[in-house]
């Protein structure tokens, strides 16, 4: 149900129905200090002005997401900061307007609900599922040119994947066109898990055919025929069963890199800001600079947000931020992911994690394995050995379990795909196979044998 509190008083409409929040608030509120800072990243736009168009646009689109739902997400990462929830991310590295389809967006739910079912049923902990999707159209990166020295690709929201100079300029129409596969993905979205595609009754249908038959799909079935019979139990005993049963929130997430977007999605609510793009908003490791724009810009909103930590950040450099970025301490409001590798996370870890205890800053601790283990395969392909990922995982419970802090959820890149970018998993995919279904946009994704394999070994360690 709605909170009144959100609704447009008199007057307001404008304000919180969806049109540029009034200028005189928006300053207030410093929405727009990013612009006068530093700034990592940047996309390459050819023209200020063409961008400002494309801007005074987007200031006047409905929002994607309601705030209501942002601060339905913040209360129930409290949990999860409180250690009574785990908080499960993960979806495409990169998506691309060519794969917003129905059958690629189901996919990836199904697979992350697949991995949600299999870490509530086997460690008994709710889990707060949030995708990386409907929006996650940017991409930050190490060099601004290829291998071919063409413009390096950033994500569909900026530039083509297309291998030509034409293609990869940065284009600011793309920001409307990022704009109109958001808002039809999570339209789609919330149509099907609103019409039963995440009801417990179906759990059998989440498990794909060819996966079904792997020795992950078989442990899965195993789970799904006994929350079958509990089903079957609550309905012999006369119980209702649970409107929770059958339906589920999924929200949605990605990394805040392109701030025009993000600016003109933002809007005004009473005395606060939002970033409507998403419900999740993250900063990346190469833009998390304290005093940098996207910081700055993130600390102005209402969102729960989540930073990524390399294997570089200092304890210090840990606890500034969450002074920052929470500076009331809120719990959920703030979620560190670090990703720093599983041959450092043993090393880096815990002096962050001591660091930021001490001080009393209340944060989800979030496990990235994914992007500090890629790797080049011997032909050629930027890859990630699923050992090197489950090994961090490990390393990241061991840091945690140390300290008696909660390791409270798990960020990963993965499709519903039947894809060959990831090394090794039961199927134990080698170099010479990676050619075989290699389709990222940009990095490695968990294929769905591997992201169930490594949601059993999670519920392990969590039940450990
Ligand atoms: O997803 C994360 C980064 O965008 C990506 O790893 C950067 O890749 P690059 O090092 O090939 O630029
Ligand atoms: C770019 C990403 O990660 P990181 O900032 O940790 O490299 C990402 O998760 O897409």
């Amino acid at each position: 149900m709605i909170d009144q509190w959100y609704l447009p008083r008199a007057g307001e409409a404008a304000r919180s129905g969806g049109s540029r929040p009034e200028s005189a608030d928006a300053e207030k509120l410093g929405l727009d200090v990013w612009r006068e800072l530093p700034r990592e990243q940047m996309p390459p736009w050819p023209d200020a002005a063409r961008v400002a168009d494309v801007c005074a646009v987007l200031d006047q689109v409905p929002s994607i997401v309601a705030p209501y739902e942002v601060d339905q997400l913040a209360d129930r990462l409290a949990l999860a900061c409180e250690g009574r929830a785990f908080v499960l991310i993960g979806g495409d590295c990169a998506e691309t307007f060519v794969d917003n389809t129905e059958r690629h967006l189901l996919a990836n739910a199904r697979t992350l609900l697949q991995m949600a079912v299999v870490l509530t049923y086997g460690a008994s902990v709710p889990v707060v599922k949030i995708g990386r999707f409907a929006g996650q159209y940017t991409k930050p990166r190490s060099s601004p040119t290829d291998a071919l020295g063409l413009p390096a690709y950033r994500g569909d929201m900026i530039n083509s994947l297309e291998p030509d100079a034409a293609a990869r300029a940065a284009d600011p129409h793309r920001m409307v066109r990022a704009y109109a596969n958001a808002a039809a993905a999570l339209n789609m979205m919330r149509a099907y898990l609103g019409g039963g595609m995440a009801d417990l009754h179906a759990v059998h249908d989440w498990n794909k055919d060819f996966v079904r038959i792997s020795a992950a799909g078989e442990r899965y079935e195993a789970i799904a025929r006994e929350i079958d019979r509990a089903l079957a139990f609550i309905r012999a005993c006369g119980m209702t069963e649970e409107e929770a049963l059958r339906s589920v929130t999924l929200y949605s997430s990605h990394e805040a890199l392109a701030l025009e977007y993000e600016r003109s999605l933002a809007r005004i609510v009473g005395d606060r800001a939002y970033g409507l793009s998403g419900h999740f908003l993250w900063v990346g490791e190469r833009t998390r600079q304290l005093d940098h724009a996207h910081v700055d810009f993130v600390s102005r909103l209402s969102n729960p947000i989540g930073v990524k930590i390399g294997p570089t950040t200092t304890p210090a450099a840990a606890r500034e931020l969450c002074a920052k970025l929470n500076p009331h301490n809120i719990p959920g409001r703030l979620t560190l992911i670090s990703r720093m590798g599983n041959h450092r996370v043993r090393e880096v870890l815990p002096a962050i994690v001591d660091e930021v205890t001490v001080a009393g800053h209340k944060v989800v601790w979030q496990c990235d394995p994914m992007h500090g283990n890629t790797q080049e395969s011997s032909n050629g392909y930027k890859t990630r050995h699923f050992d090197r990922i489950v090994d961090e995982v490990l390393g990241y419970f061991e840091v945690h379990r140390a300290r008696g802090t909660h390791p409270g959820g798990l960020h990963v890149e993965l499709t519903g795909e039947d894809v060959t970018e990831c090394l090794g998993g039961a199927q134990a995919i080698e170099d010479g196979d990676l050619p075989g279904r290699y389709e990222t946009a940009c990095d490695p994704r968990l294929n769905t044998q591997q992201s169930l394999e490594l949601a059993f070994l999670v519920a392990e360690m969590l039940r450990g």
